[in-house]
């Protein structure tokens, strides 16, 4: 199974860390300009999964694209938690997503080593994902890769059902079309 994963955020926030973290299970320090897509094979559940990831600021164009979202706040820059609210309003407005379905969305709350910096707390991230039925996770891409790669999988778990319902919608429609199509014969057959 194929997934894309666009990872956003503000200026700063450790979304190029977060991501070679993931794949190399490094911390490298500086990153540069490195936007770019990544494509990378992982096994969730004994299942094998391929993430097509995009680091990216460019956002209205990736979300069309993307099955799923990490986005990146850093513990330490109220700003970048404000951006997150205003990048659910925004995913939420660009796809069609539908109502009983659980948002592929993962909230990251990064540099967490950073703690006596900290001027966004935990129960602030937690509070956000759960009034936007997102999960949450609150990572250091510096320190730990365990964290990091919890991210990703708690990610392809939500695809995964989001595809289910997807599918067990589909069947519905299909159940309530042929039926009215065989009530509309009938219907007919009997005039
Ligand atoms: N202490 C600490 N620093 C981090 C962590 N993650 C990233 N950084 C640092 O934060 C800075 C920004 O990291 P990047 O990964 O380049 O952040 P980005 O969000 O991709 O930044 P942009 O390129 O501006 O979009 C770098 O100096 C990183 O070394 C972390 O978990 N802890």
């Amino acid at each position: 199974m194929d997934a894309n994963v666009v990872v956003l955020g503000t200026d700063n926030v450790g979304k190029s860390a977060l991501i070679v973290r993931f794949l190399t299970r490094r911390f490298i320090g500086e990153y540069g300009d490195i936007k770019s897509l990544y494509t990378h094979n992982v096994i969730v559940d004994g299942r094998e999964q391929t993430l097509n990831i995009w680091d990216s600021l460019m956002y209205e164009k990736r979300v069309q694209w993307a099955d799923g979202f990490v986005l990146v706040y850093s513990i330490c820059d109220r700003a970048s938690f404000n951006a997150v609210s205003r990048l659910i309003q925004m995913i939420k407005t660009n796809k069609d997503i539908l109502g009983f379905e659980k948002m592929p969305i993962v909230i990251v709350g990064n540099k967490r080593d950073l703690h006596h910096r900290r001027t966004v707390l935990s129960e602030e991230g937690r509070l956000l994902a759960l009034s936007a039925d997102c999960q949450f996770y609150e990572v250091s891409a510096a320190e730990n890769y365990h964290s990091v790669l919890m991210v990703f999988h708690g990610l392809v778990d939500r695809i995964r059902e989001s595809r289910v319902s997807v599918k067990k919608l589909a069947g519905i429609k299909g159940m309530v079309k042929s039926m009215s199509a065989v009530f509309t014969r009938r219907r007919t057959d009997s005039l």
